[in-house]
């Protein structure tokens, strides 16, 4: 009994040495550089193997080796094709060394991405199918397929015969096109249908010039001889040879119609052989026409497709002749930002501390072992400010005691700044965050230079930082989709702030985003007054672009809550579901400017000392925040709210609910951080721009880039020297409650359409600034001018929120008195 007590004991002491086995990142280093190499010089060898086979054979199959092999690598490149190649699966195999080498080459740089699994299945069945496709139709010359895919052809041959190995090899190359390659039936035909459009508008454009002579020409002549060639191109209508008409595009038109059309006499279906796609929809329309004596319910539903082809042929047509709608045409000439404009800060790397590293280790290691915690395995990840060390614990310790013992442990580590995850999310270590003595600066540089950033497919990318693991890290703030940041003071939110807006200037042009900043404390945000005809929105009729004055805050949040509605009416008429298919829409020029619609460029409205805003205005700003915040998502407006005092009267529950992505710099208390994030741990940050990050879930620390003053100077200086708008954007008028009474009455200065949209108004009893922007066909900002005087003359009641206002004049006749007695006043 003593014995197998003291072997269990034994073993169990034992056990912590299993880790050593595993593969260090040494070894990957090692055995992926042999792996590359090794099918380099495979590689050699098996071209080679191509010129000198013949030569070597008799040496490699022959025992006495009294001459030389002529291959590269001699006689190991001799044998090692012979095995491969003549007897294995021939040429095919030359698919190995690459194989090996990516596999190498993961191993060596540790890529992530790259799927060895997927690589080997595919390569091995590129290698089965080639080879047997090489024995089936190369069978003279069996060293393409190699001796195994010869045998094995005959195997299957004497199986399934000739003709069922063809199938096979035919169904199995469609299974590596469609598994591997990704490529469908679909995709070829689109591919065919775009090359003959693109065929066809170059066809178009030659044939355009000349079509107004040759109408012209067909109006008088009927024919025109000078330029028949290309009246004939483009005025089908008079010509009876279908045959003599362009291309595929005009079969498969044809063919689509054929069953309609055969009733019908050749002249009228004649007009659709027009390439364009608007002929087409012309043809449509009048086959239904005709058929409708033929065939019965078919037709009905015909029309109403043609409808819609219509609208598309129309947007089509649009496009075709002017191009897509470019936002940025106004200032095409505008040039981006380089990042050649912000400083180094000493370059960004970062430096390793072997000793600092062992130090650490060595007390994080005696710390728990005062608890009597084991560590089997343990890991240093070096970031910009903190190191992460991962540990795996002895087996048997459970991770709540550590949880348990996580402030005894900061205590005994005693420096600033440390966190400790138990576990890391997703993996089953536990993270101890330990700062480092020279943490480096993250320039924005660094971040704004990244491939990461600069390749980010995101609507509004913004480059926070650096991770732990040195990564640049990139969100999407169209997803968060508002953003809630906090830190006492000194800790890194103005820079932050900057980071947020740099990153935006970088990658978005001026009519694609614009800001809305909010700056009570007056000096944060003035440099961005230069870019103020770029980027920035205010409200009309005001001089300064950014907000320092809190009552102007409340004004600017209600009109922008008026443009929210004015978003959402634009995108209910355009039956889209959020801002980037409206702008896709709307450049395809399927919207017409005509009823209301434009080009929405992203709205950011950024707050800093949100707290002070609440103390002064309280819940008159809350309440369109909390709107703003709850509705703003898709229709393209984002919040950015910053505030040094996160209590919970300041960042409400109702705040809070609609800001599921937040930012907390280093905080004073444990409270402070609960309020912010949920969770502590915002305390224990060492400032300076080191954050934790959430989207709602895991917490990510973080080191936020640096950017100073003088280059976001510089940027907006940049900009600023560059061609502008006009003005800055403007926002929808409000009219708060205090200056209704100072609306302008004055008859004078009413607006030319004063009076046909008051009827529009009192016919329709809905008094909406959409309505009379459809009716009239009138810009938004006139509409809602033209609302506001309606109110003034006593027409409409006052605004309502998202409701329309009320009529108060019940009909035209009514309206008519009331004008009248207005001018005879
Ligand atoms: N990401 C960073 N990297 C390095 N240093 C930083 C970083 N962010 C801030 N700092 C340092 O901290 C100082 C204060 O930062 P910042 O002005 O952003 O603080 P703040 O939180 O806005 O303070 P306040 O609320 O009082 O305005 C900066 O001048 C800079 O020296």
């Amino acid at each position: 009994m003593a014995k197998t007590k003291s072997k269990k004991a034994a073993s169990k002491a034992k056990k912590p040495a299993k880790p050593k086995f595993k593969l260090t990142r040494k070894h990957h280093i090692i055995l992926g550089s042999f792996l590359f190499f090794f099918a380099l010089g495979l590689l050699v060898a098996f071209i080679s193997f191509l010129f000198t086979w013949q030569f070597d054979q008799s040496i490699v199959t022959s025992s006495q080796v009294d001459s030389q092999p002529k291959n590269w690598l001699s006689m190991f490149g001799a044998s090692i094709s012979h095995f491969f190649i003549f007897k294995g699966f021939g040429v095919a195999m030359f698919s190995l060394p690459f194989m090996l080498a990516l596999t190498g080459l993961k191993l060596f740089l540790n890529l992530d991405n790259l799927k060895l699994l997927n690589i080997w299945f595919w390569g091995c069945y590129v290698i089965l199918l080639l080879s047997l496709s090489l024995s089936y139709f190369a069978h003279d010359f069996p060293i393409l397929g190699g001796v195994v895919g010869f045998e094995l052809h005959e195997l299957i041959t004497n199986y399934i015969g000739a003709i069922g190995l063809l199938l096979l090899l035919i169904f199995m190359f469609i299974v590596y096109l469609v598994a591997r390659i990704n490529l469908t039936p679909e995709k070829v035909v689109q591919f065919f249908n775009k090359k003959s459009e693109s065929v066809k508008a170059e066809f178009q454009d030659n044939t355009n010039q000349n079509a107004a002579t040759s109408k012209a020409h067909y109006d008088t002549n009927k024919t025109s001889e000078g330029q028949s060639a290309s009246a004939e191109a483009t005025d089908n209508n008079t010509t009876e040879e279908p045959s003599t008409e362009p291309q595929a595009n005009e079969v498969e038109f044809e063919n689509s119609l054929e069953p309609k059309n055969q009733n019908s006499s050749l002249t009228e279906t004649n007009p659709s052989d027009q390439n364009s796609t608007e002929n087409k929809a012309q043809q449509a329309e009048k086959v239904v026409i005709k058929s409708n004596d033929d065939d019965l319910g078919m037709e009905v539903e015909a029309a109403k497709e043609e409808d819609e082809d219509d609208v598309d042929t129309k947007s089509k047509k649009i496009v075709e002749n002017f191009g897509e709608f470019d936002p940025t045409l106004e200032l095409s000439n505008y040039q981006f930002p380089s990042t050649e404009l912000l400083e180094d800060h000493g370059s960004g790397s970062i430096k390793i501390d072997q000793a600092e590293l062992e130090a650490n280790k060595n007390k994080i290691v005696d710390t728990l072992n005062n608890y009597k915690i084991g560590i089997a395995q343990i890991k240093a990840t070096v970031g910009p400010t903190v190191t992460l060390y991962e540990i795996i614990p002895d087996a048997g310790i459970r991770i709540s005691k550590i949880k348990n013992l996580e402030d005894d442990i900061a205590l005994s580590l005693s420096a600033l700044g440390i966190r400790i995850i138990a576990p890391i999310p997703g993996k089953g270590t536990i993270g101890i965050e330990v700062p480092n003595q020279n943490p480096a600066i993250v320039s924005m540089r660094s971040v704004a230079a990244s491939n990461k950033f600069q390749n980010a497919e995101m609507q509004l990318p913004i480059a926070f930082g650096k991770t732990i693991s040195n990564e640049t890290f990139v969100v999407d703030l169209a997803k968060m989709p508002h953003l809630l940041m906090a830190g006492a003071t000194g800790q890194g939110k103005s820079v932050g702030l900057n980071v947020i807006l740099t990153s935006l200037l970088y990658q978005k042009h001026p009519a694609e985003v614009k800001f809305i900043l909010v700056d009570p404390k007056k000096v944060e945000l003035t440099l961005f007054n230069k870019i103020e005809r770029h980027y920035l929105a205010k409200l009309p009729d005001t001089d300064e672009a950014i907000i320092t004055d809190n009552t102007k805050v409340i004004d600017t949040l209600n009109s922008l809550c008026i443009e929210m509605d004015a978003r959402y009416d634009l995108l209910k008429d355009a039956l889209v579901r959020n801002i980037s298919e409206y702008n896709a829409k709307f450049k395809k020029r399927k919207l017409n400017p005509e009823n209301g619609h434009r080009y929405l460029p992203y709205i950011v409205l950024v707050v800093d000392e949100f707290a002070d805003l609440i103390m002064t205005a309280g819940k008159e700003v809350e309440a369109p925040i909390a709107r703003l915040a709850q509705l703003a998502r898709a229709i393209g407006i984002h919040l950015i709210i910053a505030t040094q005092r996160p209590s919970v009267n300041v960042i409400t529950g109702m705040i809070k609910a609609n800001f599921p992505a937040r930012i907390a710099f280093r905080v004073t208390s444990k409270i402070d951080s609960r309020t912010i994030l949920d969770a502590g741990g915002a305390d224990q940050l060492i400032g300076r721009g080191d954050m934790l990050f959430t989207q709602g879930n895991d917490l990510i620390r973080l080191q936020c880039a640096f950017v100073d003053t003088p280059e976001v100077e510089k940027i907006t200086e940049f900009i600023g020297s560059q061609k502008a708008y006009p003005d800055a954007y403007q926002l929808p008028e409000y009219s708060g409650e205090d200056s209704q009474s100072t609306l302008a009455n004055d008859i004078d200065e009413r607006d030319k359409l004063f009076e046909q949209a008051a009827e529009v108004i009192v016919t329709a009893q809905q008094g909406s600034a959409s309505l009379l922007q459809r009716k009239l066909k009138l810009g938004y900002n006139r509409a809602g001018r033209i609302i506001d005087q309606l109110e003034a003359a006593g027409i409409v009641g006052p605004f309502e929120g998202s409701k329309a206002r009320q009529v108060n004049v019940p009909d035209l006749m009514a309206l008519k008195q009331l004008l009248e007695n207005e001018k005879n006043a």
